[in-house]
């Protein structure tokens, strides 16, 4: 089974671990800007960028958070506040989460936050992380995921959260909840959500070997709703978004929210047991250890 998921992939192994395949590297920009013309309004902050078109109430909500849109407590706050602008305009109906980052949907949990930190970050970085979660997976309005391109672990489990996700079927990209591949475990709410998308069975096995799939592979086992060419997956998205909108809002949000709600219930029951448990675990010398580890081979990866 692994044999078929790192078909045609470029791995790079580190112990029991393996970095996601892909060649490309990367500058760090940031920029800050704020723009609105009459019926769109876009607004840009440092990592996340958010068109919203009033004629069609479709939100595109951009990462760009270079070099791989990894999720640092400032990414996610910035994504918290766009998201819950959103929830509350009333010209938005939905919103499509995508990348700016060429191959890259996002890297994951940025690892520079759970690594040589105090336990007062980790735990505030846990809570954001169980903040974005929340928000998506409760979200009333309807969300797309336009994943143009890899998307491990946390980006993964962000994706998981969205109504429906549309693949770029570049062979190169991965997708999974890759975490044992780091030799840590993933928290029962990220399993939760990989078993409500994908059945148990196939969550079994998927988190045991901390499977990355193919965008194909990913299709087959109803990880990703489709795979399309790159250039077709935002306007896949809006067709597809325009789809969900013919549903009367009400209707699809009472649904989806009664059919979430046993899952976000329940991290809400243990959160607070959750983030100890997550500082307690990421400040063990032997997991601070391994991800420095895995951080030096990320970087040494570089030609
Ligand atoms: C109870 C306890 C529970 C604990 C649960 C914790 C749950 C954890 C969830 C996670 O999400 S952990 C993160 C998992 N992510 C990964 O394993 C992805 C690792 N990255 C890659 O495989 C590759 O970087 C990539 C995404 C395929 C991109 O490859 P590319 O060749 O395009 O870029 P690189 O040269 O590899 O990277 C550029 C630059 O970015 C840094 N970086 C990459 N990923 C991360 C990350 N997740 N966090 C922080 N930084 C990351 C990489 O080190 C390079 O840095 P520089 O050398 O440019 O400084």
């Amino acid at each position: 089974m692994a044999a078929v998921l790192r078909r045609g992939a470029k791995f790079i192994s580190f112990g029991s671990s393996q970095l996601l395949p892909g060649g490309c590297k990367h500058g760090r920009t940031s920029t800050l800007s704020f723009f609105s013309s009459s019926n769109r309004n876009s607004s840009s902050s440092s990592k996340i960028k958010v068109d919203l078109d009033g004629s069609t109430g479709i939100a595109v909500v951009k990462f760009q958070s270079p070099p791989v849109n990894s999720m640092s407590l400032d990414f996610l706050t910035e994504l918290s506040i766009s998201l819950e602008k959103l929830e509350l305009d009333k010209s938005c109906r939905g919103v499509i989460l995508t990348s700016g980052q060429p191959k890259i949907f996002s890297a994951g949990l940025d690892i520079l936050d759970m690594y040589g930190k105090n336990p007062e970050h980790y735990a505030e970085f846990w809570k954001s992380v169980q903040d974005i979660w929340l928000k998506l997976y409760s979200y009333s309005k309807i969300t797309i995921a336009g994943i143009n391109g890899s998307c491990p672990a946390g980006g993964c489990l962000m994706a998981m959260t969205c109504d429906y996700r549309i693949m770029a079927d570049d062979p190169r990209y991965r997708i999974g909840l890759n975490e044992t591949q780091l030799g840590i475990v993933a928290p029962f709410w990220f399993m939760d959500t990989i078993v409500n998308t994908v059945g148990h069975r196939t969550a079994e096995l998927s988190l045991q070997f901390g499977l990355m799939y193919s965008p194909s592979d990913a299709l087959k086992i109803g990880l990703v709703d489709q795979v399309v060419p790159e250039e077709k997956v935002l306007s896949t998205a809006t067709e597809t978004m325009t789809q969900f909108m013919a549903i009367p809002d009400h209707a699809r949000e009472i649904s989806k929210s009664m059919l979430r709600k046993p899952t976000v219930d329940r991290l809400l029951a243990f959160r607070d047991a959750d983030t100890k448990n997550f500082v307690s675990f990421i400040s063990k010398d032997s997991i601070q250890k391994s991800l420095g580890m895995y951080l030096t081979m990320l970087k040494q990866r570089k030609v």
